[in-house]
């Protein structure tokens, strides 16, 4: 490997405290019997630091870019580099003595590219070397899992089909060389993730993971849903998107990135994350929405602007735009069940979680093996209206958007007080005759941050709610991004049903409130 480290003076200074990573939260005390610091050889040696690996090396003096022990390092005045502990993948001692550490190399916001470093033990050190490597180990994993057995699934054709090279370049080369145990396949035809999770052995996978948009996960949580034992799949396997698609929102949310290497790193280093999802209910059918619903502007651009796909991402602003511009309005009655109904419960809400330390372990209770989809508290939508909901005309809607997730696309942090797992869906409702200069500062707004806080948009957190176009022949739903027939529904929450894996355990990776 030819790789440029840190290039800190001080061997104790971590340059991952400049912001780069995040230290994931110690899940047990590193072993008492390990030294801080492994001696390899007479001029070398690799220390823990607060947040580093600190590796030590006199033979990188002078050594104009000259590879040492694997690793090749640029400058030649320097004998200390650092490596933080949430790029570490992987640790392990051979027979002979040799110590091989991997490491995901790379600028916290570009590709990161697995890395070894190697050195020379004396043989009889082998138990001092066995606590030491499982120091750093405790150090790099934290709470997080370590060789998680992974179902990987690959949709050929998401994006630009290119999900298929992304994995091969990008992706497995982290996997492997965290160790990760992976089963691959590759999906066949629309639906074909939701067969492969109804008939998943949830025994043999800690994590199904998606490389692919935001349909794939869509189909897994759908097709752990309809399994006799639902409950249980759901809670068992962790759900991860690997972005290899169009849209890549849930990545960008538990992640923090749509760059495929870095996904793949927080994917290795995830924590295990409850996450609500919504049975949504419309005509007979019952399925399961793990992102967002959308009635009007932002679903008929989303699904309306099939014409314009030579645009590329422009094409959403487009449709945006001129909807805008001739102020389309979408008539709905909508009944809600609110939780937080203004602005400042909304943020205090999330303020509350926010403050909470990252969550170190999955304390929800193991559902029973039989135990399917919980039952719909508030029926469905062929149901009469729930006693104390009331049904209220909405005869100038321009927007109706439910979210579970705050980033919608890498610029539109939609749903900024969004949390993994509240029992909550953010709900965003905009009358669609507002003025036009209006109109058009909001959809800038969003790209700023500033969307939550402008007057004009109603923001609650609910529970459930049920949703009737009116006035209309045709028009678009879209359910995680996918088309729905253009009927009534009704949407209920269910609080921490799913898994993921994020970074902080409880949060998304967006601005808050
Ligand atoms: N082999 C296949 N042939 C045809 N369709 C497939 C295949 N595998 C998966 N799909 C479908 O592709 C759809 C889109 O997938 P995905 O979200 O991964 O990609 P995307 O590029 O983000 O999608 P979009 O077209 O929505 O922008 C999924 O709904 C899935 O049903």
């Amino acid at each position: 490997m030819t790789m440029e480290l840190g290039v800190d003076q001080d061997p104790f200074k971590d340059p991952s405290l400049d912001g780069a990573s995040t230290p994931l939260p110690p899940s047990q005390p590193p072993p008492h019997d390990a030294p801080d610091t492994l001696a390899v050889g007479r001029t070398a040696s690799l220390t823990l630091g607060t947040d580093s690996l600190v590796v030590l090396d006199e033979a990188l003096l002078g050594s104009k870019g000259a590879a040492c022990c694997g690793v090749q390092f640029a400058g030649k005045s320097k004998t200390t580099r650092s490596i933080p502990f949430y790029n570490i993948l992987w640790a392990e001692h051979d027979g002979d003595g040799d110590i091989t550490i991997q490491y995901a190399h790379g600028e916290p916001k570009t590709n990161v590219r697995p890395a070894i470093i190697t050195y020379k033990l004396d043989k009889s050190e082998g138990k001092l070397v066995d606590a030491w490597i499982e120091s750093l180990l405790v150090r790099a994993y934290g709470a997080s899992q370590r060789q998680k057995r992974v179902k990987v699934l690959i949709n050929p054709f998401g994006g630009q089909g290119t999900a298929q090279k992304i994995y091969n370049k990008h992706i497995a080369p982290i996997l492997a060389a965290s160790r990760c145990e992976l089963d691959v396949e590759v999906t066949k035809y629309s639906g074909h993730g939701v067969e492969i999770a109804q008939n998943l052995d949830i025994e043999a996978y800690d994590v199904v993971a998606c490389c692919s948009g935001d349909g794939i996960p869509h189909e897994v949580w759908n097709g752990l849903s309809k399994r006799p034992d639902a409950a249980r799949a759901l809670h068992k396997m962790a759900v991860a998107q690997l972005p290899g698609g169009s849209g890549n929102a849930m990545s960008l949310n538990f992640n923090g990135t749509i760059n495929p290497s870095q996904a793949a790193l927080a994917m290795v280093k995830g924590l295990r994350t409850p996450v609500d999802l919504t049975s949504i209910t419309q005509g007979d059918t019952r399925t399961i929405s793990f992102l967002s619903q959308s009635v009007g502007i932002v679903a008929e651009t989303d699904l309306g602007t099939e014409n314009m796909r030579w645009m590329g991402s422009a094409r959403f602003t487009m449709g945006i735009l001129i909807r805008l511009i001739t102020q389309t309005i979408y008539p709905a009655d909508i009944a809600v069940k609110v939780e937080y109904d203004t602005k400042a419960a909304v943020r205090e809400a999330y303020r509350a979680e926010a403050s909470k330390s990252p969550r170190e372990k999955d304390d929800r209770p193991l559902p029973r093996i039989d135990s399917g989809l919980p039952p719909l508290k508030h029926g469905t939508v062929n149901d009469p209206l729930p006693e104390s909901w009331t049904l209220v005309p909405h005869d100038k809607l321009g927007n109706f958007y439910a979210g579970n997730q705050s980033y919608m696309s890498p610029d539109a942090n939609f749903f900024p007080a969004a949390l993994p797992s509240d029992g909550c869906i953010d709900l965003v409702r905009i009358r669609g005759d507002i003025r036009r200069h209006t109109a058009i500062g909001t959809l800038l707004a969003v790209a700023k941050d500033e969307f939550f806080e402008l007057p004009h948009v109603d923001y609650q957190k609910v529970s459930a709610y049920r949703i009737i176009p009116r006035d209309q022949k045709d028009g678009y739903i879209s359910i995680d991004g996918e088309k729905v027939p253009f009927a009534p529904f009704q949407a209920e929450v269910h609080r921490g049903l799913g898994t993921a894996l994020s970074k902080s355990g409880h949060l998304y990776e967006a601005k808050g409130v």
